[in-house]
């Protein structure tokens, strides 16, 4: 009998213009958590999808304990007892959480399905693993966190022994990720085997046993993660020293960018008030940045700031100018730029090549456009540059589809099109979710630059670590309201988490 639950041998997976994965062994052992790393564009996603049956390799071997086996659908990666969580969740949103976990293994009596049975499977299998779900609510009303639980049940639903998580954490609150960590842990302590997809190297450190590190589609290593440190590992993966800290100088912050007076939205839903009277400035040469627990009202506010929804209340002014009533491309054009929190909502249009999505916001220029018609070669001149500076990884460059890159290469264009545009104000939301350590590093340097060339930024995190290192100033946002104002030079951590979690509030705020 092996020592390997899974081995892929040798394993070449083409695209048209690339080789995502080229001659990649990897090899998991019965109970282990298996880190997989890599830059953005590596192949991990894709390495993934060829042991889940999506993708069919064109050279290696795949074996389940020693014996070859042949993988050619999903089905056949189930029968094998291998499950995946995806990067992008495969619910059904108008279906319940108990719904989505048998949909496809319904066991059924004289036509009938058998409800209470699959309930009480279910059950068992959320208290067992500490997998917290309400069976009857619809997904489209749970959290994101709820969902992955959903995710994880349907794996251990269908016996499931190896289990694929594809950055399962980019999603889910600080609060979030400890919890799903704890549950891995527990999932291999009962003997499952788990290949776990991360850019994180504290999460790495935390859960896993070995990792193997893949780069530009070539396989690197296998470490035991006990015996390397964090800077050896994102050395591998890159190739060069990362600098895992932000190097910055003092901010000398000048006249006001932006100025936000008394702003009010009111969800439309159940009416509550999800950003309650905020006010607060942004100056040219500081970074600000919103901290607060996901669901606070952020996403909100930075909707209002651009033009994404309408406001209920208060005033928007961009370099003295009140925009509270402009349209998107107004404020675009005016000075304002925005890298969203959902980047395949808000962020790209995923069925254009990567060159349109360079230039949504400036194809209508007369640099792109004339009588109506665009300058093709101009575009493609402009997406090679940016695509050339910001380091864009894709198969066939400007002329790539989208959503055929990876994630974050998709997440490297949209903050490409948006620092290139050099706007007075930059809006980053999770500007470096999905992004691997160099790739964090070049645009946190380039956040930093935007700032000492005397833009405003308003930077939104939930990652404690980018708000600590990058901002000159933070503002907590608790049910919706501006709660403190503090120096990041002079709060600690566990004040902050104080703040965001409501226990604590500046006087006069
Ligand atoms: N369906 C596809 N069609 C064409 N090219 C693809 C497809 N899927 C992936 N690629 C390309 O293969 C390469 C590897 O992508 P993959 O998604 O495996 O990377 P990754 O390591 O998971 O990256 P990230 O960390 O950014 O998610 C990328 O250059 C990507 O553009």
């Amino acid at each position: 009998m092996s020592e390997y639950v899974i081995e892929m041998c040798h394993i070449t997976k083409e695209f048209p213009g690339i080789i995502a994965n080229d001659d990649i062994t990897l090899q998991l052992k019965k109970g282990e958590i298996h880190a997989l790393l890599g830059e953005n564009g590596a192949g991990k996603s894709t390495l993934m999808s060829v042991l889940f049956g999506l993708y069919q390799p064109e050279k290696g071997v795949i074996k389940k304990e020693g014996r070859e086996v042949k993988i050619k659908d999903p089905n056949d990666a189930n029968e094998l007892g291998i499950g995946m969580v995806h990067q992008h969740f495969k619910l059904v949103h108008n279906f319940t959480v108990l719904q989505n976990i048998i949909l496809g293994v319904e066991t059924t009596r004289g036509g009938f399905l058998k409800m209470d049975e699959a309930r009480k499977k279910v059950m068992d299998l959320s208290r067992q693993y500490g997998l917290r779900v309400d069976p009857d609510a619809l997904i489209e009303d749970i959290t994101v966190g709820m969902q992955q639980r959903v995710e994880i049940l349907k794996m251990l639903y269908r016996d499931n022994e190896i289990l694929i998580f594809d950055e399962p954490t980019a999603v889910l609150t600080p609060q979030e990720i400890t919890e799903l960590m704890k549950i891995m842990k527990g999932l291999a302590a009962e003997g499952k085997s788990i290949l776990f997809i991360t850019h994180k190297l504290n999460e790495i450190k935390e859960v896993a046993d070995r990792c193997t590190v893949l780069r530009k589609g070539r396989y690197v290593g296998t470490v035991e993660v006990a015996q390397v440190s964090k800077e050896e590992m994102s050395e591998m993966m890159v190739g060069r020293k990362v600098s895992l800290r932000v190097e910055k100088a003092e901010a000398h912050p000048g006249e006001q960018v932006l100025e936000v007076e008394g702003l009010t939205v009111v969800n439309r839903e159940h009416g509550k008030k999800v950003v309650d009277n905020v006010s607060f400035q942004v100056r040219r040469g500081e970074i600000v940045c919103v901290a607060g627990i996901d669901g606070n009202g952020q996403t909100e506010l930075v909707q209002a700031l651009t033009g994404l929804i309408k406001t209920d209340g208060g005033t928007v002014k961009l370099k003295g100018a009140d925009i509270t009533y402009s349209s998107i491309r107004h404020r675009n054009t005016h000075g304002m730029g925005h890298i969203p929190e959902d980047r395949h909502k808000h962020g790209l249009v995923l069925d254009y090549p990567l060159s349109y999505n360079l230039v949504l916001q400036s194809y209508f220029e007369p640099e792109y456009c004339r009588g109506g018609f665009l300058k093709y070669d101009k575009i493609n001149q402009y997406a090679d540059k940016l695509i050339q500076t910001y380091d864009i990884r894709s198969g066939q460059g400007g002329r790539t589809i989208a959503r055929s890159m990876s994630g974050g290469n998709q997440q490297k264009a949209i903050v490409a099109r948006e620092i290139d545009r050099d706007p007075d104000l930059l809006i980053a939301v999770q500007p470096t979710r999905g992004l691997d350590v160099g790739a964090i590093e070049y645009i946190h340097r380039q956040i930093v630059a935007e700032r000492d060339q005397n833009k405003g930024v308003l930077l939104i995190s939930l990652e404690l670590d980018e708000v600590m290192n990058l901002s000159d100033r933070i503002l907590v946002i608790f049910e919706g309201q501006i709660v403190a104002d503090l120096d990041p030079k002079t709060v600690t951590v566990q004040e902050l988490g104080l703040y965001m979690a409501g226990s604590k509030r500046e006087e006069g705020k």
